[in-house]
């Protein structure tokens, strides 16, 4: 049965904006006007060490009065950066094991509504949390601690995000191209699709401009960790109080939960081994249920490698394997971003030791560098060798 193309809004994921929220709001209702200032102010009062008394002191507001899938989100995106600071505000010897029913009980109800969980993650930090000024500028609505530098990790991220969306139509194409086996149309979307890759990348790379590394390390990057594991300064995870008695472990907020990269997988047919499959596919949990079944769907039915094999067309083929190579590109380029903002500063004498239990785990709580680039070992082993090659039409 032929399944493409696919109905982007069916999978709440756009042309113009991709897999970010169209138009987030910026504040809540007044009846959540304490939730609206506190995730405004949260990175001033944890630096107080004020935010967990003033949480505690909050009243239990019911999220059944959020009305919308935006307000949802936008709920979500204010309870998870409250109830980051609340957790992480002393450091990781002072982590909060219990959070309050007034932050538990809407922050897990909002999720559920959602079907995303209750932390931290991609869909809020990134996905939900950005507007545009009178010069166009891109800028986050809520932030973590860290000033600019962690304004601008969330917007260059949005950026990255923003940039694949451009290629989304060449993306769909491709699957309707291999589809019906159309080499010449393919060829042209598999240029595409790697030249929306380099453009990722561009827009990655303006990270170093105004992230610096030991703020990102030492300021920022606590604020996205999860709970629960071995080596976490919470091993059991954190009670959801009026949730559930038993601590519930969640895994940290990281770009990891993009649908982005994994969407690329999905159309290009990298696989990868067991282990790493099994951890893509947890991220897959943190993000909207939608994009996840966009990316399923993609991942059972795409041709396109099929298609490019069968071909032995040589221009087909050269434009597959360089798609890939431009996959590969970007994941070194992230490596070495990692390399930049969490080794090295964790091999620092002078880092941060608030946060020490937090030094050797990722973003989402994996050993990186190995992992990462086995990744891109897997995309660039995905390359089509064929010495069969029939000479292409056109
Ligand atoms: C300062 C910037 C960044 C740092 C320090 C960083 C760090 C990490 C780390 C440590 C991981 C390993 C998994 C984990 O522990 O969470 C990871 C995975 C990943 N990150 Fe980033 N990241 C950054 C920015 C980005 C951006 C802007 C993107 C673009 C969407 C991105 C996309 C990914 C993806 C897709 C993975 C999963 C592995 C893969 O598919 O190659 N990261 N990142």
């Amino acid at each position: 049965m032929d399944i493409f193309p696919l109905d982007l809004n069916a999978f709440k994921v756009s042309e113009e904006y991709g897999f970010m929220l169209i138009k987030p709001l910026k504040v809540l209702p007044d009846y959540f006007s304490e939730w609206n200032t506190l995730a405004q102010n949260m990175a001033e009062l944890v630096q107080q060490k004020t935010l967990r008394g003033a949480v505690d002191k909050m009243a239990l507001f019911d999220h059944h009065r959020l009305q919308g899938y935006r307000e949802l989100r936008l709920a979500h995106l204010q309870l998870s950066i409250i109830a980051s600071g609340y957790i992480w505000q002393e450091g990781d010897s002072g982590a909060a094991k219990v959070l309050p029913a007034c932050l538990a009980v809407p922050w897990h109800g909002v999720s559920m509504l959602l079907g995303i969980q209750p932390v931290l993650c991609h869909p809020s930090l990134v996905l939900a949390n950005w507007t545009v000024d009178d010069q166009g500028v891109l800028q986050s609505l809520y932030n973590l601690p860290g000033g600019d530098h962690a304004e601008w990790f969330v917007t260059v991220t949005a950026q990255v995000e923003l940039a694949f969306a451009k290629g989304l139509k060449a993306l769909m194409q491709a699957l309707t191209h291999a589809q019906n086996r159309n080499v010449d149309a393919l060829v042209i979307d598999l240029q595409n699709i790697k030249h929306t890759v380099q453009e990722m990348k561009k827009a990655f790379s303006k990270m170093h401009e105004k992230l610096s590394a030991e703020t990102f390390y030492d300021v920022l990057r606590p604020f996205l960790s999860g709970w629960g594991g071995d080596g976490s300064p919470l091993p059991d995870g954190v009670v959801y109080t009026g949730i559930s008695d038993e601590p519930l472990q969640m895994t940290g907020g990281s770009a990891a939960q993009s649908s982005t990269l994994q969407c690329i997988d999905a159309v290009l047919r990298v696989r990868h081994g067991p282990e790493i499959r099994s951890f893509l596919e947890n991220m897959r949990n943190y993000m909207p249920p939608a994009h996840k079944e966009f990316i399923e769907t993609i991942e059972e039915h795409s041709q396109v490698k099929l298609a490019v094999a069968e071909s032995h067309d040589q221009q087909l083929t050269a434009a597959y394997n360089e798609c890939l190579e431009s996959v590969v590109d970007f994941r070194s380029y992230h490596v070495q971003i990692v390399t930049k903002y969490i080794v090295l500063m964790a091999n620092r004498e002078t880092r941060n030791k608030d946060y020490e239990a937090l030094a050797t785990r990722g973003t989402g709580g994996s050993s990186i560098l190995p992992f990462l680039k086995s990744l891109r070992s897997t995309t660039s082993e995905t390359r089509i060798n064929d010495n069969k090659y029939s000479e292409h039409k056109s």
